[in-house]
């Protein structure tokens, strides 16, 4: 694993208020049956700015974000403690329409196989019943831009979602999760699946979408997360050790696990 020198540069500790969040979790517990896979979480989540979620194998990190768009749900899991979002808490939204608010990208890029190009940017809208052809072909080239995947495929929008490269297909889903318009954008170690040169342009995009969307991401990568990310939270076996600025987190660590861990100690 590779290490991130500890130094003695003193960054100022910077917590999230409850009332900057778009998302707070109070005494988050989330389980799979009797198993208990989070503790007690207690995060706020600002908006406009990039949190990213870390900690070793098994921490609970995935299960984290899946318990913020009731993805935990679907995958037979219960939560105990309540999760806000935009002050409201979430088991009183409709998952469909919660799901459209707060979007998520995967670790591996899933575009509809089936689908071209194009229908994939607009699926999400399409399925919402939304028929106007120019306006989709509008929304998806607005959207093609956004991710900066336009000009590569803009000469032939009716081929497979899936024929074009692994990098290409991530920037595809992340303008198919922008089409419907979300507040926040959950992402799953959306690059690890990805090459050193379509990392950088995920990488890039996050940072240009942050201007627009609030973003969750999971990763492994703690280059990656102090690249690209504003806040870091560090889990480890299901409970939230640190959460702050990341410039604190990756420097000057408060927690004795959360430096060894960022220092590759452990992990
Ligand atoms: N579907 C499931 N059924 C039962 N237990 C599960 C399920 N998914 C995850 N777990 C358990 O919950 C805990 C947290 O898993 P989770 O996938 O959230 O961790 P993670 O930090 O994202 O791990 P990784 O980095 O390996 O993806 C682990 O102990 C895991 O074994």
């Amino acid at each position: 694993m590779s290490q991130i020198p500890v130094t003695n540069i003193i960054y100022e500790s910077r917590k999230v208020t409850e009332e900057e969040a778009v998302v707070s979790t109070k005494n988050l517990s989330a389980y799979f049956g009797e198993k208990q896979a989070l503790f007690e979480v207690n995060l706020n989540i600002p908006k406009n700015q990039v949190t990213a979620i870390i900690g070793p194998s098994g921490c609970g990190k995935s299960t984290f974000l899946r318990c913020l768009n009731r993805m935990h749900e679907v995958i037979g899991g219960t939560y105990s403690g309540s999760i806000l979002f935009d002050g409201e808490d979430i088991k009183n939204i409709n998952p469909v329409e919660l799901r459209k608010r707060v979007g998520m990208v995967f670790q591996k890029p899933n575009p509809f196989p089936t689908m071209s190009i194009m229908n994939n940017v607009v699926a999400g809208l399409k399925l919402n019943g939304m028929r106007d052809k120019r306006l989709l072909n509008e929304i998806a080239e607005e959207n093609l831009k956004k991710v900066g995947l336009w000009d590569e495929v803009k000469d032939n929008l009716n081929r497979s979602g899936a024929s074009i490269s692994g990098g290409q297909q991530q920037r595809l889903c992340i303008a198919r999760t922008i089409a419907l318009n979300p507040e926040v954008i959950l992402m799953d170690e959306p690059t690890s699946a990805l090459d050193p040169i379509a990392t950088a342009k995920i990488e890039d995009l996050i940072y240009e979408l942050k201007k627009e969307y609030t973003i969750v991401i999971v990763t492994h990568n703690m280059q990656q997360a102090a690249r690209v990310s504003d806040y870091t939270a560090f889990f480890y076996m299901g409970r939230l050790i640190e959460y702050d600025n990341t410039k604190k987190i990756f420097t000057n660590p408060s927690n004795k696990q959360t430096e060894e861990y960022i220092s590759g100690r452990f992990g």
